[in-house]
């Protein structure tokens, strides 16, 4: 099934139509392969383009042309390795009011994590720890980046973490409830799926931040380790509930903090219970250490994803020896982008980025620059290539790419500390 002819920008530029493109073999058009998600906004198709064959993810909702629609533009704005990619969207107009789509183009991702964790439900196992410490800090990592740009998730659940389980890559997807959180502006509580809602939207409040993210990621902690979302409350109150007989009754500072306008309500009184009994099996003290600073009532008190990032827990991830075996498939973890760093400090960085990670890093930028240092017109095509590729970096790092006349390039030798030093004390 066609799902849609696009005109693409080079397209346009020659004054091509969508009719002519259509005429010309379908060059620019969708072909869906199947359904793969049926959300509350639309469907999400699996389909390829037919002229480069590249697979993709292609998301229709409603489109009413008078409003900008939020997702789109908020996925626009980002680009992180933890994040799935936004290509392209194109709007199909059938004629009348209700029959205009806008389709968001995506890269595709073949697993999600709510498929992988029932997996090892089926087989009676849990998820290997190793396997979640990957997984979270990806997760960490994208919200760390997300949260620097202001925007806050709010549906963060195992179904949209998409995985490439050749690398263990995790991306986070659909933005359809994400929003740039403006301090002072109200926003909805009804919001993130019931099992993964942070109290202070259970209790309604509409001043919330980012740290409602946190909180369901906390929940997605807890779910990788014991295999089961830890509350599931079947309404909202039932919710606040299951929250309470492992937290315990929030007190009244808690509540207000979670929500001030809050209306008296008469709560279970219930002493909270640790997280070590919580679990049917033993779990590392570190894990226990990081839940407990992830899900807590006062929003500000949760961990921020760049503090959790450091934490104990993802040490084993920072070790050189586990990325010299390929068999272990662990993806680059210490590619940070400015954003994602920004505010923090240079000690912070240090803790991140390991020594050695940052040496092999300043001799491969070494490496290069002697390369270019010498030009010939061998290399002219190398050069270019890695001067585009550099670019295309440095447009995140904004690190400095320098021109000179002639064929020859320099790497500013500072680059290097530019994207991991570069930042506020
Ligand atoms: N880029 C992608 N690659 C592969 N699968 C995808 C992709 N994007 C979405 N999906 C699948 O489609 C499902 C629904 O997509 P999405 O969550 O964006 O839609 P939604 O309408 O907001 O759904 P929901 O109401 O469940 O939140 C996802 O859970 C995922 O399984």
């Amino acid at each position: 099934m066609e799902i849609g002819i696009y005109v693409d920008d080079e397209a346009k530029e020659r004054g091509e139509s969508e009719q002519t493109i259509y005429r010309e073999g379908q060059k620019h058009s969708y072909i869906a392969e199947k359904v793969i998600g049926h959300g509350s906004f639309g469907v999400v198709y699996k389909a390829y383009e037919s002229y480069t064959r590249e697979a993709v993810a292609i998301k229709k909702v409603f489109f009413d042309e008078r409003y900008k629609n939020r997702e789109c533009e908020i996925m626009k704005e980002l680009e992180h390795p933890n994040i799935i990619e936004y290509k392209k969207s194109f709007v199909i107009d059938g004629g009348t009011k209700e029959d205009v789509y806008l389709n968001i183009v995506m890269e595709y991702f073949p697993e999600d994590l709510k498929r992988v964790m029932d997996y090892y439900r089926n087989q009676g196992e849990k998820v290997p720890l190793f396997m979640t410490k990957v997984f979270m800090y990806q997760i960490l990592r994208a919200l760390a980046y997300l949260h620097g740009k202001g925007i806050c998730h709010r549906d963060i659940k195992p179904s949209n973490l998409l995985i490439d389980p050749t690398r263990n890559i995790i991306k986070l997807c659909d933005f359809g409830s994400a929003k740039k959180i403006v301090p002072g502006e109200e926003n909805i509580s009804y919001i993130t799926s019931r099992h993964y809602r942070a109290p202070e939207l259970i209790l309604g409040a509409r001043y919330y931040s980012h740290e409602i993210d946190i909180w369901s990621a906390g929940v997605l902690l807890v779910e990788l380790i014991n295999g089961e979302a830890p509350f599931k409350g079947e309404n909202g109150v039932d919710q606040l509930i299951e929250i309470i007989r492992v937290l315990g009754t929030p007190n009244r500072l808690q509540l207000i903090k979670m929500n001030p306008d809050f209306i008296e309500f008469k709560f279970p009184q219930v002493l909270p219970i640790s997280w070590s009994y919580f679990f049917e099996k033993k779990v590392p003290e570190d894990a226990l250490d990081l839940i407990s600073n992830l899900l807590m009532y006062i929003p500000s008190h949760r961990m921020k994803p760049i503090e959790a990032l450091m934490h104990p827990f993802f040490d084993e991830l920072r070790a050189s020896t586990l990325y010299s075996d390929p068999l272990n498939r662990v993806p680059n973890l210490f590619d940070f982008f400015k954003e994602e760093i920004e505010l923090s400090s240079v000690q912070i960085i240090e803790q991140l980025v390991p020594t050695w990670y940052r040496n092999e890093e300043l001799e491969r930028m070494q490496k290069n620059k002697k390369a270019i240092c010498t030009p010939s017109r061998d290399y002219e095509d190398e050069l270019d290539k890695m001067v585009r590729d550099h670019k295309k970096k440095s447009k995140r790092s904004k690190a400095q790419t320098t021109r000179r006349r002639g064929s020859q390039y320099e790497l500013d030798d500072q680059e290097v500390y530019a994207r991991f030093y570069d930042t506020k004390t």
